[in-house]
């Protein structure tokens, strides 16, 4: 059995490794902790988001020797000729150095919601006004609110860590 740590307490998050768990019939369990993801609270760009999600996974490591992977996920907002996109990144990390990273699918973001991002509010909240709703981040996440429930955060995060754990696959048959 291997133990997987998750770097937060974000249940949107969590059920996405969770499902993975269950749809690849991994002898897995999770246990999450609260890992300071090292970067701002609202990440600018692809750049930062993507850093966010290898800081948690690697942190999840430090934290509990008994962990076999570490994984860190990470949502932000990234910038394309002015038009404002919501990003997502997730990373694992394992005990051999390997870190695989991957990105995931990328919304526009209304015009009301990058001008309150760029007035330094943070996505959550906006998100919580422009929904009517509570905790929109730890539910359907923004994705979930502009696309009416079709594709939710945990979905999305689940397609982005379905990439990583074939990766992680593909690179046991190269190295065999
Ligand atoms: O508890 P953690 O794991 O930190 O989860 P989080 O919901 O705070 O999410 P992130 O730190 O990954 O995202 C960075 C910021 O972007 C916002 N955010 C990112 N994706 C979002 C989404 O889908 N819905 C709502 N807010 C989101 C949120 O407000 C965070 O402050
Ligand atoms: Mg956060």
């Amino acid at each position: 059995m291997i133990i997987i740590g998750v770097g937060t307490k974000n249940p949107a998050k969590i059920e996405a490794v969770n499902q993975l768990i269950q749809n690849q019939s991994m002898d897995a369990i999770i246990r999450s902790f609260d890992v300071p993801s090292g970067i701002s609270a609202m990440p600018m760009s692809d750049s930062e988001t993507r850093q966010g999600a290898i800081n948690r996974a690697k942190a999840v490591l430090q934290q509990d020797s008994e962990v076999t992977f570490g994984v860190g996920m990470e949502g932000g907002v990234s910038d394309i000729d002015g038009d404002m996109y919501l990003c997502n990144w997730a990373a694992a990390a394992d005990r051999h150095g390997q870190l695989i990273s991957a990105g995931g699918a990328r919304i526009l973001l209304p015009e009301v919601l990058a001008e309150g991002i760029r007035a330094g509010h943070e996505l959550g909240d906006l998100a919580d006004e422009y929904a009517q709703q509570k905790n929109v981040r730890t539910h359907g996440g923004t994705i979930g609110i502009l696309t009416e429930g079709r594709i939710t955060r945990t979905e999305m995060f689940l397609h982005i860590l379905k990439l990583i754990e074939g990766m992680y696959a593909h690179r046991k048959t190269e190295n065999s």
